[in-house]
């Protein structure tokens, strides 16, 4: 089937999952208790705050959210007020360039590639909007941002449910069928072949030093790099 637009994943996917595991993870659970005293009192930081708060059974001090929010990070919870608080802790460690985010080369020749050649590109993450854009922004590859057509995540909806990925073709004006969503993980493929998108499986060895064969891929073709995919 042609494919006429591209979306994708990133951690596990254009960027290795270490990166966000052991630098953006780390970073963003030390900074929390200052950026919670220093900032809490913002409405868009507040309004996060609140939503933890809620979710725990309602008022609570910003020491227990700050505790709660740290516990999220250990679980790697995909919460979407954790996520933006995230992305707003990065925004620093970018501009202050304690890091660049990490894209496997593979993945940066081949999206650019595409966008050469016509191909829209799309992302959909769980980390935010914003987050995704500092992390295109300031990738080792140099800033990506201007490749991407469209930033999804999981305001969208979760990326474990074909809802999700109908609102994303609806977005960006494209049928399902005509879209291939690139992952690492097959329960995000099944969601998006449900919805009728194409799907490729990414099985970085750096990532899954097992690869996943057989019945673990869930019947969606599997590649280990970018530079296989063909579009
Ligand atoms: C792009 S922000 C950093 C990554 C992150 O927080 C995350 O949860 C990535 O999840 P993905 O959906 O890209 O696998
Ligand atoms: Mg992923």
């Amino acid at each position: 089937m042609p494919v006429r637009a591209i979306l994708t994943d990133i951690e596990g996917t254009t960027s290795s999952i270490s990166f966000v595991k052991d630098v953006l993870f780390p970073y963003a659970r030390r900074a929390l208790p200052g950026f919670v005293r220093e900032r809490g009192g913002e409405p868009e930081v507040r309004r996060w705050l609140d939503a933890v708060a809620t979710e725990q059974g309602g008022v609570c001090s910003d020491d227990t959210i700050v505790e709660v929010l740290q516990g999220w990070i250990d679980q790697d919870r995909k919460h979407t007020a954790l996520k933006a608080l995230q992305g707003m802790i990065w925004d620093s460690g970018y501009r202050r360039a304690d890091f660049t985010a990490h894209m496997y080369p593979d993945a940066a020749r081949a999206l650019q590639e595409w966008h050469d050649a016509g191909y829209p590109l799309h992302v959909y993450s769980s980390g935010s909007v914003p987050a995704q854009k500092l992390f295109f922004g300031h990738s080792d590859a140099g800033d990506l941002t201007g490749m991407v057509s469209n930033w999804f995540d999981t305001e969208t909806g979760g990326k474990r449910e074909a809802a999700s990925y109908a609102r994303i073709a609806e977005a960006i004006g494209q049928a399902p069928g005509d879209i291939l969503f690139l992952s690492d993980v097959v329960e995000e493929l099944d969601a998006a072949r449900e919805a009728g998108l194409q799907t490729v499986l990414l099985d970085r060895r750096q990532d899954y030093p097992q690869p996943r064969e057989g019945e673990a891929t869930h019947g969606h073709r599997r590649v280990e790099t970018f530079a296989d995919i063909g579009v």
